[in-house]
């Protein structure tokens, strides 16, 4: 899952090596293609994805054709638990970003492994509470920002975990405006629009190195309009 934070030295999201030596054990590998779709929305097969490389967007499509990225998933991380899970037809969408190797797994055969050993329990345990977490944040900034404070948070998760010289941050690879509008449920116009005021306080400059955020600036508008410090 994404936004992720350390945990022994690796992410929470990412699967434990057992786990992993497993799937691709007994799983089928599948090579896919940018743009396809993994999982459909409403679906109801269980397979289970281990993501060896590739990068995926899990979404939900309103009836007017906006797109909503409930979170981004890279290389380690599964996805398509949830239908197992509950038993019921699929939670979102799941497609690829760019080509990529996944491993595909049947309920069965990924509970069998998880189910009797408590390391592995733990793990998905802690997975799910990170993500519940993660999407309370969300649920309230939703609720209680404006776009424009939705995107000041949402640049400020593009910034974690990357190295910080002088208070500042370079995004290599920011994604678009149309992305990240989609991330925060906004439009792009209006994310493009606040991208050119952050530019203009020279919050966010766009180099050929890629964005380079003043981060310091940034943490503390957050800080300002969430009432406290993001917790990523
Ligand atoms: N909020 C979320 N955070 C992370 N992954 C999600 C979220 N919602 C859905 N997914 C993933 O997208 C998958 C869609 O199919 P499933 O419901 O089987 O399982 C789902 C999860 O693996």
């Amino acid at each position: 899952m994404s936004s992720l934070t350390p945990f022994n030295g690796t992410k929470i999201g990412s699967a434990p090596e057992a786990l992993v030596r497993h799937i691709k054990d007994v799983g089928r590998p599948l090579t896919i293609r940018a743009g396809q779709m993994v999982v459909l929305h409403g679906a109801r097969d269980r397979d289970i994805y281990y993501i060896e490389r590739g990068s995926f967007e899990v979404a939900l499509t309103a009836r007017d054709g906006q797109v909503i990225i409930v979170c981004d998933l890279g290389p380690g991380e599964i996805f398509g638990d949830l239908a197992a899970i509950v038993e019921g037809p699929r939670s979102a969408s799941v497609v690829a970003t760019d080509v990529g190797k996944i491993f595909a797994i049947s309920e069965s055969e990924f509970f069998e492994a998880v189910a009797p050993r408590s390391e592995l329990s733990f793990w998905f345990m802690r997975r799910l509470a990170h993500e519940i977490t993660r999407l309370t944040e969300k649920v309230f900034e939703l609720a209680a920002l404006s776009a424009r404070n939705r995107l000041h948070c949402e640049l400020h998760r593009l910034c974690v975990g990357l190295p910080v010289a002088d208070g500042k941050v370079i995004v290599a690879k920011p994604p678009t405006h149309e992305t990240i509008a989609m991330r925060i449920g906004s439009q792009r116009e209006t994310v493009s629009r606040e991208m050119s005021k952050l530019s203009t306080q020279g919050i966010v400059q766009k180099q050929r190195q890629g964005l380079v955020v003043d981060l310091d600036r940034l943490s503390a508008q957050v800080a300002a309009e969430l009432g406290r410090p993001l917790d990523v």
